[in-house]
């Protein structure tokens, strides 16, 4: 056995091999040890290798899939290998076989899956000539069939910046490289799995293509002209298929994404604007938490979906905001949604049709919710005759037509509650199938045989209380109590003997039993076959439902965002070919449903207008102004409405966000590299229509270093760039930039002092602010008293030097002389007045004095200090 195992493992030496012994699964030698490790359970050991224990672990069978899910989640690929020869007939050990391989991407199983997003498999490649790098990607969402390709070049540097921008858009589950690649070392965001370089040969991967397609050229798909990315998906093709045992029947189309397609977001605005994981990785709230009203699963990863990927082109957005206008007049969006929630999953069971890994149950819950496209149909029916909706309304309206014989088949098919197992029988519909419904017939009429045997019986033995039962174990039985076994007849013979009573079995009972029985056997092997063949019959309508599924998901998508909306008081953005940012009454969608009372603000972006200066103090609403302009910007674009009164945006190509300082230890760099680099990043990359937001950049390092850099960073941004940038600092030198440079303009968040205290109105209005509130804001936060007072004194002093100082601002004056000394000996070093004054002091004896000559000497030292 084991060298069986052995052998097996030989095969998967970087999984780990689940080995099916009875009705437990093992792992052995190093498997064993990481699976308890990880799992947490038992590590034993079991003979000898070499002298040495093998050490062995095992989980009960009916459990793998809980197991598999915690390995898979930390990245663990696991083979399973089963019994498929007959313990009875085998000489030495069963024969067994890896009938199914799970790693981190190529997951289909329902419970294995999340439900709400994708888990895609990529491969990935790097050609090089002389210095010119092209990238090639191809990935695979397992689960949904959707296989999608891309490439772009450039120098190194560039290509791996733009690899790494792609990888967190695509999110990407599991990676493969060739084996001979070390550029990737530094990724860490996912498994990355090495395969043999020349599975990434293109002339093969171009070949595999058209096999699994099933077609003559890929010109149709838009991928003529592409090399490394054929590539990958050749080694993307052969890895998925390895690990499904079969081929890939439902993976039938492909796109291919080009360079621009997208609004361009890179890793750290993702995260910044919290699409869809707050900063601190939690899912809620978020933009996608917010407006996640969808009723299907399948509605939900799409809105993941479209709001990673926003299209430059304006006219996909468009098509949605007339969708969603037309759902909204007609507010049809409630009876869509009833509908909706009883639609199940019909992308992923598609796919498990397609694998062959299907369960009754699924193929009963299609059935259901292939019924429901005829009410989805009727009540979308209104919103349709709204004049904007020809256009992808009626599109998706006629991709949810009923796909009448596949329906029809699996109502003959399956029964209306079938039983999750097809090995338990009960799953095959009656009247599907002659030869089932007969065997089934036979076992079932074993009811009444009883009865009428147990009547029968009690009459010729005279006992009242015999009985007529069955059980697993014994079968069939004639039960007898203590007191009655001397009536017992000769033919009786005894089969078990309990406490209170005896159990028989008669010749006639004995013959029963061999016929029911093995009517039983034969049905549940007869529904297994006519179920494997039920899913082979089901391969033809695999493209068909496919695209019911893509319907339904937009359809849910569309309700979700109407639906809020509705409730949320959205309008719909107007994108314009003009370049301009005009959102009037502009709100924060996120932030305006927790707070009570939301200040909505304008924002005004054009030709000769394109940097904002936003100053204000802490907790003014300054970050949460911006973020709200990108978000807008990006909601429109996704094809949503937009919490503002009225928004007309014109092209963008790319956001671009510096917000918050993070440390990111782990990658090695402080939170001011993080800063630069994320600086670097747009001041390369941002265009004359990307929309910047800078967030007190230049913070993280001395006061004059920071300035310099914010200052020449926004002028470059003014002048290089000519991006639409929101810029907030705490820097007030910088708001005399718009001197200089008519397109920048000051704006404000403005707050009142109260008492000693501080009301924030988070209201936009023009021009630099007065003052900062540094103060009253850290006594907001419970700074002590003590402390707040001590540096109310320090401010004066800091203040009373400024004003010495060159009004102009002076970045490179000396600094400010010992700062931390509260006595005001140093002062003086730096001002001769003070010098002065301190001399007058000094020759006041106030014990000689009269109080007439104190009060002169007061009036003289005033002056001292008015000169
Ligand atoms: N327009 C608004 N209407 C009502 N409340 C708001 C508005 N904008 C912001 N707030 C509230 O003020 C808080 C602080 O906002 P924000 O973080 O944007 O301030 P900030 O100016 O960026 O502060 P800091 O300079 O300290 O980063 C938010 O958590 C929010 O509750």
């Amino acid at each position: 056995m084991m060298q069986q195992y052995l052998r097996i493992k030989a095969d998967y030496p970087t999984m780990l091999v689940f080995y099916r012994m009875g009705d437990f699964y093992e792992l052995f030698f190093d498997d064993a040890e990481k699976a308890s490790r990880v799992l947490g359970i038992t590590l034993t050991a079991r003979g000898t290798q070499n002298g040495v224990p093998i050490k062995m672990a095992g989980v009960p069978f009916h459990s793998l899939d809980g197991y598999l899910a915690k390995l898979v989640k930390v990245g663990e690929s696991c083979a399973i290998a089963e019994q498929i020869g007959d313990p009875a007939l085998a000489k030495g050990p069963v024969e067994r076989k890896v009938v199914r391989v799970v790693t981190p991407g190529t997951l289909t199983d329902s419970d294995l899956l999340p439900e709400k997003s994708e888990r895609p498999l990529l491969a990935m490649t790097m050609m090089n000539n002389r210095k010119h790098v092209t990238c090639g990607l191809a990935w695979l969402s397992l689960a949904s069939g959707a296989l999608r390709l891309m490439e772009f070049s450039g120098d190194q540097r560039s290509v791996n910046v733009r690899l790494m921008q792609e990888l967190e858009r695509i999110a990407p589950a599991e990676i493969l490289r060739g084996d001979d690649a070390d550029m990737f070392d530094d990724i860490s965001i996912c498994h990355v799995n090495n395969v043999p370089a020349w599975h990434f040969d293109v002339v093969h991967g171009h070949k595999a293509l058209l096999d699994q397609l099933a077609v003559a050229t890929l010109t149709g798909f838009g991928a003529e002209g592409l090399g490394a990315a054929f590539g990958a998906a050749g080694a993307l093709l052969r890895y998925a298929q390895s690990t499904q045992g079969r081929g890939l029947q439902h993976v039938k189309s492909l796109s291919c994404e080009t360079e621009n397609e997208y609004i361009g977001l890179d890793a750290a605005t993702r995260r910044n604007l919290e699409l869809t994981e707050t900063i601190r990785g939690q899912e809620s709230p978020t933009l996608f938490s917010l407006l996640d009203h969808c009723r299907t699963a399948m509605g939900s990863r799409l809105l993941r979906h479209w709001l990673h990927h926003a299209k430059r082109d304006q006219s996909v957005a468009r098509a949605r905001h007339d969708a969603i206008a037309a759902l909204m007049q007609h507010d049809t969006t409630g009876s869509l949604a009833y509908h909706l929630a009883q639609v199940p999953d019909i992308e992923r069971i598609t796919t498990r049709v397609a694998l062959l890994s299907a369960r009754p149950r699924d193929l009963s819950a299609l059935r259901d919710g292939l019924q429901q496209l005829p009410k989805l149909q009727h009540a979308m029916q209104r919103a349709l005759s709204h004049d904007n909706a020809q256009g992808l309304l009626a599109k998706l309206h006629h991709g949810l037509n009923e796909p009448e014989e596949c329906v029809s088949l699996l109502v003959r098919a399956i029964m209306p509650e079938p039983a999750t197992m097809v090995r338990d029988g009960g799953v095959i519909a009656r009247g599907y199938d002659a030869e089932l419904d007969e065997l089934r017939g036979l076992s079932e009429n074993a009811g009444q045989f009883l009865v009428d045997l147990e009547t029968r019986e009690r009459e010729r033995t005279g006992i009242a209380n015999l009985r007529v039962e069955y059980n697993r174990v014994h079968g069939f039985y004639i039960e007898v109590t203590n007191g009655q076994a001397d009536k017992v007849p000769e033919d009786y013979r005894r089969r078990q003997t309990l406490k209170n009573c005896e159990r028989y079995i008669t010749p006639e009972l004995k013959a029963f039993e061999d016929k029911a029985l093995s009517a039983q056997d034969r049905a549940l092997a007869r529904e297994k076959m006519l179920y494997d063949e039920l899913l082979a019959a089901l391969a033809p309508f695999i493209g068909p439902l496919q695209a019911i599924a893509q319907a339904l998901a937009q359809v849910d998508t569309l309700c979700a965002l109407a639906e809020h909306a509705l409730r949320n008081n959205w309008c719909a953005p107007n994108l314009v070919a003009e370049p301009c940012i005009n959102i009037v009454e502009g709100r924060h969608p996120v932030v305006e449903n927790q707070i009570e009372r939301f200040i909505a603000n304008d924002c005004k972006f054009m030709a000769d207008r394109r940097l904002l200066l936003i100053t204000g103090p802490n907790m003014g609403g300054k970050s949460t102004f911006m973020r709200q302009v990108a978000l807008i910007t990006l909601l429109a674009y996704v094809g949503s409405y937009v919490p503002a009164a009225s928004a007309t945006i014109g092209p963008i190509d790319r956001v671009f966000t510096r917000i918050g300082a993070t440390d990111d230890l782990a990658g090695g760099r402080s939170t001011f590299m993080v800063e630069m680099t994320e600086a670097a990043t747009i001041m390369n990359g941002a265009t004359e229509h990307s929309l910047v937001l800078m967030d007190e950049i230049g913070r993280g390092t001395s006061t004059f270093d920071g300035l310099a850099l914010a200052w020449a960073i926004a002028r470059h941004l003014i002048e290089s760039s000519r991006s639409f940038t929101l810029f907030a600092t705490h820097y007030f030198e910088l708001t005399q930039l718009p001197e200089a440079h008519p397109t920048a303009a000051n704006v404000h968040l403005s707050a009142v002092e109260h008492k000693d205290s501080i009301v924030f109105l988070h209201a936009v209005q023009n021009g630099p602010a007065s003052q900062s509130y540094g103060l009253q804001v850290a006594q907001l936060a419970g700074v002590p008293q003590p402390v707040i007072k001590a540096a109310r004194k320090h401010l004066a002093r800091l203040e009373a030097q400024a004003l010495d100082a060159t009004p102009q601002l002076d970045l490179f004056a000396a600094p400010v002389a010992d700062a931390n000394d509260d006595e005001a000996a140093p002062v003086a070093a730096a001002d001769p007045r003070a010098k002065e004054l301190l001399a007058a002091l000094d020759d006041i004896d106030p014990d000689a004095m009269t109080p007439r000559e104190a009060l002169d000497r007061l009036y003289q030292l005033k002056r001292l200090a008015q000169a």
